[in-house]
């Protein structure tokens, strides 16, 4: 993980789903090692910008380059309404999961990593639901149980959508504390995030997106009153029927 080069570059990138383009004229650079917040208004990219970067989404132009990665999976948690919880897993197996990219799928998982597992439960506060269907799991308790397998999963880079949705104060605390250990480690973490409180007290770097992007860099300036009036304008004035991309088009 080198800190003051890139980790996720845009070149000219356009996202979206059929020809219709849901963020575009992304350029621009992550910082290895940085703490990034995007936040923006509803439908303004956030998530589609996720997933262009996790590359479940292909870019309709330009291209992203992972280039902090050194080919590492990225670890990528979506927002919790893609997540299916019906699935019958315990607590434990969920978590431990996030050791399959080193311990192959039917690999075991040995003494070492038995213990790894303890200790990511112990960094969430899950000590006692290892047994626990996660079908049973309160909303917070689930997204502890999620950060302790993103913990396992050691990843150089890692993503999350909306990450303290619906969480109370405490368990956004606990999880916010791993964040910043992941920030401690010099890893490269990108949060969509909706509370700017949070976003102002913990996230230094912000990219704030109106289906274009806004304004990118310190989260001081980028949160201006102005930038974030603007960006609720250009999305309340985005026309679903317009021309596939005007700026393309001119
Ligand atoms: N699978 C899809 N097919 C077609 N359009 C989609 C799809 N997913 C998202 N969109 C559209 O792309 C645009 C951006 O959506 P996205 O979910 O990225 O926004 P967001 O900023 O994450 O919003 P929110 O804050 O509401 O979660 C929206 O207009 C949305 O309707």
């Amino acid at each position: 993980m080198h800190k003051n080069s890139a980790a996720i570059r845009f070149d000219e990138v356009t996202l979206g789903y059929g020809r219709r383009p849901a963020v575009h004229h992304l350029d621009g650079e992550i910082a290895s090692g940085s703490l990034t917040a995007i936040v923006g208004p509803n439908g303004a990219g956030k998530s589609t910008l996720l997933k262009g970067i996790v590359g479940t989404l292909r870019p309709l132009e330009g291209r992203i380059d992972l280039t902090g990665a050194a080919g590492a999976p990225i670890a990528y948690l979506p927002q919790a309404a893609e997540i299916d919880r019906s699935f019958p897993l315990s607590v434990y197996d969920l978590v431990a999961m996030g050791l399959w990219s080193r311990a192959g799928l039917f690999g075991g998982i040995g003494a070492k990593n038995r213990t790894r597992v303890e200790q990511a439960l112990a960094s969430v506060g899950l000590i006692g639901f290892e047994r626990r269907p996660i079908s049973t799991l309160s909303g917070g308790q689930m997204q502890r149980a999620l950060f302790a397998r993103l913990l396992l999963q050691d990843s150089p880079v890692i993503l999350l959508d909306e990450p303290f949705t619906a969480i109370d104060a405490k368990t956004t605390a606990d999880l916010l504390d791993v964040v910043r250990r992941w920030h401690a480690e010099s890893r490269t973490v990108v949060a969509v995030l909706h509370d700017l409180d949070t976003v102002k007290r913990v996230f230094p770097q912000t990219l704030l997106i109106a289906r274009e992007p806004v304004a990118w860099g310190e989260t001081q300036e980028v949160l201006s009153p102005e930038n974030l009036l603007r960006a609720r304008r250009m999305v309340e004035a985005y026309d679903p029927h317009a021309a596939p991309c005007e700026r393309g088009a001119a």
